[in-house]
């Protein structure tokens, strides 16, 4: 990380009917809400998968030189998606390397039941990070005690979204926005510490 100006973000996402795009929008408004950074959302496609092998190594060229990446997938039987599952075996060639390694992460699922188990979801999410040697950025929000009613589900793992018709609940877009300034506004303090002193920035 050099300066705001050039730390990079990627938020890496499959989505079948778009509620978890919503979401993967959310996140980069408020990556981008008050400070320039450079957002690049990437969206796994299942043509990507061959033979159950995820085959795009230039997703992985372009995750190289971000300083944060943020992991989104609908929940499926519990977990992520078979096709965001691809993608994550796929990032095992980087592993060895810890290639990834102190670079920020965060997640974010949805479902279509209040409580379908998206929590196992960021859990899987969460350890995947952990096996790079990612630093995982939560929630700092309190359910039931936000003025806003942000993080209403009550994860603080990452953004739990529910969804039964294609629609999203208001307060789950907030939230995943919020999280998306949180990332930037702890981007924007790390920076600051590595340039000689931590000066403090406004949240
Ligand atoms: C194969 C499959 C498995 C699913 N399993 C779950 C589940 O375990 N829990 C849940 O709440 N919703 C489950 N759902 C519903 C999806 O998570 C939900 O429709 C989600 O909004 C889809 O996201 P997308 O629009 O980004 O594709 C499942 C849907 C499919 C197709």
């Amino acid at each position: 990380m050099t300066s705001l100006q050039t730390s990079k973000v990627a938020v890496v996402y499959f989505t079948k009917t778009d509620v978890t795009g919503t979401l993967a929008k959310a996140l980069q408004a408020g990556l981008t809400k008050s400070r320039s950074i450079d957002v690049i959302t990437i969206q796994i496609l299942g043509e990507q998968i061959i033979e159950g092998r995820f085959c795009a190594p230039e997703v992985f060229e372009q995750l190289a030189d971000c300083d944060a990446i943020i992991f989104g997938s609908p929940t499926y039987m519990g977990g992520v998606a078979a096709q965001f599952k691809a993608f994550a075996d796929a990032s095992s060639e980087l592993w060895c390397k810890q290639q990834w390694a102190g670079k920020l992460a965060a997640g974010f699922t949805c479902g279509s039941a209040l409580n379908g188990d998206q929590t196992s979801t960021l859990q899987y999410l969460v350890t995947l990070a952990n096996q790079h040697g990612m630093l995982w950025v939560g929630l700092d929000i309190a359910s039931g005690y936000d003025e806003d009613g942000l993080n209403r589900l009550g994860c603080q793992l990452g953004v739990v979204a529910q969804s039964s018709n294609g629609e999203l609940h208001p307060n789950d877009v907030a939230t995943a926005q919020y999280l998306g300034e949180r990332i930037q506004v702890i981007l924007c303090k790390s920076i600051n510490a590595s340039q000689g002193g931590y000066r403090g920035v406004e949240a």
